[in-house]
């Protein structure tokens, strides 16, 4: 595990045939600036962690490597080009989880399952079997919105047990869930790495990580302009 701490300035961290980069990504908000030329890649079988107060961007950082946001300067680079020009081939290849993953109240958990893999392009999965998997059996026929705050947030973590995308980049997936669920969820982004994949991962929590050779910890904090 290594430490890369951005509160010092502009700091570069980059290595050989990343699957994603930040090329001096640079990020205003208010008047602040979260963060400041930051260049980092992330390889398959890397977990990064970003890590950071309330308020330092973590979700602002996830969100603009997403491309679901635009920084005020700099690029994402998925294998080395920037994601504007493979938009497709990344979206195709991305799994982002945010704070709000789409989980309709008024729909079962089976339901809300089977919504979120079909409009991602998969067939032929078995939603009792994937919702076993996240502790779910019991609960496939309840409506979302009666489900616990934990078991809601495992309805939309569930898709990631059906997920042939290389990257991961998951906000904060942890939120409510319980120990076990938490011990289940790391084994699980351990699994997606060493099968190649690669993970970008908020969470205020503790992880059990630290050994593992490809786990690695991005700081940010408060910059002023
Ligand atoms: N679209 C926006 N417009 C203006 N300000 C924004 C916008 N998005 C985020 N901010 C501001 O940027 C700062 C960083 O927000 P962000 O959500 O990235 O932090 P965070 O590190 O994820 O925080 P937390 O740990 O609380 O989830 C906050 O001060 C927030 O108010």
């Amino acid at each position: 595990m290594f430490k890369v701490d951005f509160s010092e300035g502009k700091v570069t961290n980059t290595t050989a045939n990343p699957l994603l980069s930040t090329r001096k990504l640079t990020c205003i908000r208010e008047e602040r600036i979260l963060f400041d030329e930051l260049s980092f890649d992330i390889c398959a079988g890397d977990i990064v962690q970003i890590e950071g107060p309330n308020g330092s961007g973590k979700t602002s950082l996830l969100r603009i490597m997403a491309g679901l946001s635009r920084p005020y300067a700099g690029d994402i680079l998925y294998k080395e080009q920037p994601i504007t020009e493979e938009r497709d081939a990344y979206n195709a290849d991305l799994l982002y989880f945010g704070h709000l993953p789409g989980v309709k109240s008024e729909l079962t958990a089976e339901e809300n399952l089977d919504f979120n893999l079909k409009i991602s392009g998969y067939d032929g999965f078995d939603t009792r079997e994937i919702l076993s998997k996240v502790n779910l059996t019991g609960f496939e026929e309840a409506p979302a919105g009666h489900l616990s705050a934990g078991q809601h947030r495992r309805t939309a973590l569930a898709r990631l047990w059906n997920s042939d995308c290389k990257i991961w980049i998951l906000d904060e997936p942890f939120t409510a869930i319980d120990k076990k669920g938490v011990a289940e969820l790391e084994q699980m982004l351990l699994k997606h790495a060493a099968a190649g994949g690669c993970v970008v991962i908020t969470t205020h929590q503790d992880l059990s990580l630290e050994e593992n050779r490809q786990y690695k910890k991005i700081c940010l904090e408060y910059q002023y302009i």
